[in-house]
């Protein structure tokens, strides 16, 4: 389990009425995918939506405008906050539902030090799941690669990931936490080591992970871990065909979360305790 109180042993099975869920950034490419996907589950309901510029209906969920969000959710009092956004505003909705004592699932990727701080901050009010990829595909990949890693430990390591042209922060949240991954059971590669693509007379260096990010057309998502050794090489790759993956893990752990008591969690605790 990740940092934060002891999970109750509360499930949605528990609840006679509907879970009912904010969505923020509901006209983005993960906000639409994610009423639409609430609509589609049955206990769910989606309370309120909240854009920032664009507030057409989604799946016809009335969309509200985001800066009437500190009204709107003392107003609905939603079980649980779904947030696909940028970074400053996760973190204004991190305090938002911190004062309003509503759990937080955040899927938003590129945050600094101090945004991550204030993240930390809001979980000691109330839950806050914080994930860089909702794919279970993507859990998989990752217990994979650092069991490759440590048992390969003088492959030399290579990231790439590949989004679509819309993609704002790089490299990837995924991409970051599959780097922490890898430098947590490999004792010679740390942060430090990280070299974002070569140019010029840049020959690898012991201790180096090298960091590749692609952004082309309307790629979904895609990681890859190369790991090469001498004479052997091996190639981990996930590939995201469809964003409906993250918004049913996303949605799978606001059911997760909604009962739990403040801290911090992450994706791997809702698949832990599936
Ligand atoms: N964890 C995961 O599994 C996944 C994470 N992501 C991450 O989710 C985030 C969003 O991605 P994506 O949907 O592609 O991005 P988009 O740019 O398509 O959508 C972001 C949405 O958030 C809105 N928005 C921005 N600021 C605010 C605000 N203050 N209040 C309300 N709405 C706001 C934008 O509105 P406007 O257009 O008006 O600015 C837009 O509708 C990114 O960080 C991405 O990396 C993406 C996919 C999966
Ligand atoms: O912006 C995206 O699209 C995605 N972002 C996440 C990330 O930064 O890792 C997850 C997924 O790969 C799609």
């Amino acid at each position: 389990m990740s940092e934060g109180a002891e999970a109750s042993e509360a499930t949605d099975a528990d609840r006679a009425d509907p879970l009912r869920v904010a969505v923020t950034g509901a006209g983005g490419r993960m906000g639409r995918e994610v009423i639409e996907a609430a609509v589609d589950r049955e206990g769910l309901t989606v309370a309120l939506a909240v854009n920032r510029s664009e507030t057409e209906p989604v799946a016809g969920v009335a969309v509200d405008p985001a800066d009437e969000f500190a009204d709107r959710i003392a107003a609905v009092e939603p079980d649980v906050v779904v947030d696909f956004t940028g970074p400053d505003s996760a973190v204004a909705y991190a305090e938002a539902c911190a004062a309003a004592g509503v759990p937080l699932v955040t899927g938003t990727t590129g945050f600094d030090d101090d945004q991550l701080r204030a993240l930390r901050d809001a979980a000691d009010a109330v839950p806050v799941l914080k994930a860089a990829n909702f794919s279970r595909g993507i859990a998989a990949l990752r217990r994979a690669v650092r069991e490759a890693a440590a048992a390969l430990p003088d492959a030399d390591v290579e990231v790439t990931e590949t989004h679509h042209n819309g993609k704002r922060d790089a490299p990837s949240g995924t991409a970051n936490t599959l780097l922490d991954d890898i430098e947590d059971v490999r004792a010679d590669l740390s942060r430090d080591g990280r070299v974002h693509g070569r140019e010029g007379d840049a020959p690898r260096q012991p201790g180096e992970i090298g960091v590749h990010a692609r952004r082309a057309g309307d790629v979904t998502g895609e990681h890859e871990v190369l790991l090469a050794g001498t004479h052997e090489v091996l190639e981990l790759t996930h590939r995201a065909g469809d964003r409906g993956v993250f918004a049913a893990g996303a949605l799978d752990a606001a059911v997760w979360l909604a009962d739990r008591p403040a801290g911090r969690y992450d994706f791997g605790d809702v698949i832990d305790d599936a």
